[in-house]
């Protein structure tokens, strides 16, 4: 289905990046149907353009308009400006992929003379690896081609839930900024292995390794997050030491707190945009 369809990319950023990155090793679509533009940075577009050998017609605003899929990947705050301009050149037939935090469909569709389908969609910068943990809803234009469509390019580029519109700050606090979390934590446990005398490169190896090997254990043993911690735990022994320095600080808690938090940032962003409206 993706090998016929053009891909344009309104932002050429991180996120349109570690898409474009995961499609292309995933072989959905050749470099030829991917177009991409951004706002000002030159250098960027071109780098990018080159890094995954997109045509150079790439940048043409004329491929962008008339692509099957259109992807708005700029900063929320940038969203009424792309809209403004892409807004008069996108056409009913066309499907627009938002992936914005926090920017309701509704509000896209306030832009939009034509019945435009849409889906939003909150993907995680592991797309580039073809590991994302992406969320998506769609609008009352979206046909079931569309939302099949849609569904494809998330599915390349890792796993997709279709979730109802009200759940996506929440799925954008989890699973949107959930990589950066993950991160913050291999950061603390690498540096913790560094002071506990291990060589940088073996407290790296051996802090990826234990991820890797706890996110295998958690998708192949059918078993519960706490269980396998309780088979960890044995009496009196290392792990209780840890977890109870962990527990001391309520981790947990500021864990929950901190993906609260960023669901509740999510929605805001959205408020304060339909506040600016068209
Ligand atoms: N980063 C993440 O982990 C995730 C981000 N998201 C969402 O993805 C979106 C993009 O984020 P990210 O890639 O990190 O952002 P970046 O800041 O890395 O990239 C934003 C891009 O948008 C471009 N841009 C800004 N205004 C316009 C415009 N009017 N027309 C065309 N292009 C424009 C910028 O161009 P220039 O540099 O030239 O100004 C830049 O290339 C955000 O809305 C974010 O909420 C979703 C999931 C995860
Ligand atoms: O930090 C942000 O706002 C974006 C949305 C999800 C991940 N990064």
């Amino acid at each position: 289905m993706l090998q016929e369809k053009r891909i344009g990319f309104i932002g050429a950023g991180a996120m349109s990046e570690a898409i474009i990155a995961g499609l292309l090793q995933t072989k959905q679509v050749e470099p030829k149907q991917i177009f991409l533009t951004n706002r000002s940075d030159e250098q960027r577009l071109q780098d990018l353009i080159n890094q995954y050998g997109l045509s150079a017609k790439a940048t043409e605003i004329k491929q962008i308009a008339s692509a099957d899929i259109v992807v708005l990947a700029t900063k929320p705050k940038d969203v009424p400006e792309a809209m403004r301009y892409w807004s008069k050149k996108l056409c009913s037939g066309q499907l627009l992929i938002s992936i914005a935090a926090g920017i309701e469909i509704a509000y896209l569709e306030s832009f939009l003379s034509t019945e435009v389908a849409i889906v939003r969609a909150m993907p995680n910068t592991s797309s580039a690896v073809g590991y994302s943990a992406t969320a998506m809803c769609h609008g009352r234009f979206a046909s079931k081609q569309d939302v099949e469509c849609a569904l494809q390019i998330f599915r390349s580029i890792g796993a997709v839930w279709t979730v109802d519109e009200s759940l996506m700050d929440a799925v954008t606090g989890l699973s949107g900024s959930g990589p950066a979390y993950i991160y913050y934590v291999v950061e603390a446990l690498e540096a913790a292995g560094i002071q506990a005398g291990l060589e940088k490169q073996v407290a790296r190896e051996l802090t990826l390794q234990t991820f890797f090997g706890a996110a295998q254990m958690l998708m192949q043993s059918g078993k519960e997050a706490s269980q396998l911690r309780q088979e960890v735990t044995s009496p009196n022994g290392t792990t209780m030491a840890g977890l109870a320095e962990l527990n001391r600080h309520e981790t947990q808690k500021v864990f929950q707190q901190a993906v609260l938090k960023a669901t509740e940032r999510s929605a805001e962003m959205g408020k304060e945009l339909n506040k600016v409206g068209t």
